[in-house]
């Protein structure tokens, strides 16, 4: 083994209260200015854990790095023998389940990875790649040792039931654990709210209902309160389904954990609609909340194609990605123009929002506009008094957008000047898309995530994302899915699609796209470091 390098060097964290290295060397607070870390070595492979871009004034752990031939890195995730090195293992009981005994290699492969890009050159290299998500034949935690907990929080997202119906289910039909229970509320619920016991028999409708059964919230999170929580009711298996923020909350909540040494495995579900969360393909309910879109951009189709001049306003979700109102624009083809806060418009002017309006109604007779509630909040500060108020959890509320472009519109043709007589509906189903329950690919979808999650914390992973990553689901370290958030490249083919479908403005000018060319560089050339990895909207 290597030795711990000199300083600089980086806080160690494994230390127990009376200062003794309780845990292992391989785990550091990475408040160091150092970009990387040499560790020991491990499989033979140099092992390097890395600082991860600030949140805040926050640095976050990093990943444990390993570095192979041609360029391989595998960015890994904790174990539970990181700082518990003389854990047993158990046989996987799953090898005498009749139903799964029967398929050939069941277990995974303990190399087996999963590459971040594969679109590659003949002579690229190789570059990242997550451990591949799935049940590994040994295991770290008996049956009837585990005692689980489930939390949901943030937003609502079509799927949640599923999800927690299907870790109940998988944890008992898969492993035969029967101590489940369920946080009510949110992060809070940990400290501050009653406790409910999950069976297979109390989950087994709820992915019919919309919702969470378990409540969620916003705000409320304190990691000291949650692991103080966590370790007196004896949880060892701490399943946290939830977005980007309590992605974030449960990598608090994995190092307070790594600290005092506790055998708990923490695994991240990652949940929005938004369907903003890096390095995973899709995130679950995206499919369902673009499905029930439609029915709002039916109606507002409907409506406008019935009147002279008529205009449908649609406002969808999506706060800092459009993905909801590009993807329900791109499968409705009723909609002439698509506005989400990755592209910048402006309304006045030649080329402008206004301009084509007029140039739509006159071509057509009526027009559908879809909207993200994000987009234009620029122009909208500038037009009205910001609030700059936030959430529980800190989110910047946003103006409404919906409701002003609405009133710009009527303005603009009621104005003496255009005197052209209009007719706007304006529909917001926001809280409608997210409310409804998953459809058939979201459940098939849940039910996959959840058994991953299952899999890894069995298998002693611990402060993982579990998520699909060029289809294959993979243990995604939290920092990777919390230091970026997923963003539609306009400079990207699906975008294009979309322009080509509504035939509206791009509203960029040529500097515009230089730029956004700049920031999305390098494409499918070797990419300059871990952190510039250019998160794409799945363009084919
Ligand atoms: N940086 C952070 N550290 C610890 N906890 C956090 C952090 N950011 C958010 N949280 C907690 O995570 C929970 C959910 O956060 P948030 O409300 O931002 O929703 P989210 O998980 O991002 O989901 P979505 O935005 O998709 O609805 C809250 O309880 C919040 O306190
Ligand atoms: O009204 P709430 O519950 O705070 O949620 C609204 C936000 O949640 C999201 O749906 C993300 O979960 C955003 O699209 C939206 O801005
Ligand atoms: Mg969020």
């Amino acid at each position: 083994m290597e030795s711990l390098p000199n300083p600089p060097v980086p806080q160690k964290i494994g230390a127990d209260s009376n200062g003794s290295a309780a845990n292992s060397n391989r785990l550091f607070d990475l408040r160091s200015s150092l970009s990387s870390v040499k560790l020991p070595v491990r499989n033979g492979a140099e092992v390097k854990l890395r600082l991860g871009k600030k949140m805040g004034s926050e640095a976050r752990l990093c990943p444990k790095i390993e570095y192979g031939d041609g360029g391989y890195v595998l960015e890994d995730v904790p174990h539970l023998t990181d700082y518990l090195p003389d854990l047993p293992t158990y046989p996987n009981p799953l090898q005498d389940n009749t139903a799964y005994s029967v398929v050939k290699q069941y277990f995974v492969n303990l190399d087996d990875t999963v590459a971040q890009k594969i679109v590659v050159h003949k002579n690229s290299p190789r570059e990242t790649h997550f451990r591949r998500a799935g049940p590994r034949q040994k295991v770290y935690f008996e049956s009837d040792e585990v005692h689980a907990c489930i939390v949901t929080c943030g937003g609502l997202c079509p799927g949640l039931n599923t999800v927690i119906r299907e870790i109940v289910c998988g944890l008992s039909d898969m492993y035969g654990v029967t101590k489940i229970l369920g946080i009510e509320g949110g992060y809070r619920g940990f400290y501050a709210r009653n406790t409910i016991s999950l069976t297979t028999k109390s989950v087994n409708d709820i992915h019919k209902r919309g919702g969470t059964i378990l409540g969620t919230s916003r705000g409320g999170h304190d990691t000291i309160k949650i692991v103080d929580s966590i370790q007196d009711r004896g949880i060892n298996q701490v399943y946290i389904i939830g977005g980007d923020g309590t992605q974030k909350g449960a990598s608090a909540i994995f190092e307070e954990i790594q600290r005092r040494g506790l055998k708990v495995a923490i695994a991240g579900i990652p949940k929005t609609i938004d369907n903003d969360i890096a390095v995973i393909d899709k995130s679950f309910g995206f499919d369902t909340a673009v499905e029930e879109a439609q029915r709002a951009i039916n109606a507002a189709h409907v409506e406008a194609d019935s009147v002279e001049n008529g205009i449908g306003v649609v406002k969808l979700m999506g706060r800092y990605s459009g993905f909801i109102a590009m993807y329900a624009t791109l499968a409705s083809r009723d909609v002439d123009c698509c506005l989400i806060p990755e592209s910048p418009f402006y309304l006045e002017g030649k080329g402008g929002l206004l301009e084509f309006i007029e140039k739509r109604l006159k071509e057509n007779g009526h027009m559908v506009i879809v909207v993200a509630e994000g987009a234009g909040q620029d122009l909208l500060v500038k037009s009205m008094q910001s609030m700059d108020h936030e959430d529980a959890s800190g989110n910047k509320l946003l103006l409404d957008v919906g409701l002003w472009l609405s009133q710009k519109i009527k303005d603009h043709f009621s104005s003496n000047k255009k005197k052209m007589s209009i007719n706007l509906k304006y529909i917001d189903p926001t809280y409608m898309i997210r409310a409804v329950p998953s459809n058939a690919s979201d459940n098939v979808y849940c039910t996959l995530l959840a058994h991953s999650a299952i899999h890894g914390a069995m298998a002693g992973y611990t402060g993982f994302t579990i998520g699909p990553v060029n289809g294959r689901h993979a243990y995604i370290p939290f920092c990777r899915v919390t230091e970026t958030c997923k963003k539609v490249v306009i400079t990207d083919r699906m975008w294009a699609r979309l322009l080509s479908s509504t035939n509206q403005p791009s509203f960029l000018s040529h500097e515009h796209i230089e730029d956004a060319n700049k920031e999305d560089e390098p494409s499918t050339e070797s990419l300059p470091n871990d952190h510039d990895v250019r998160i794409s909207d799945g363009s084919i």
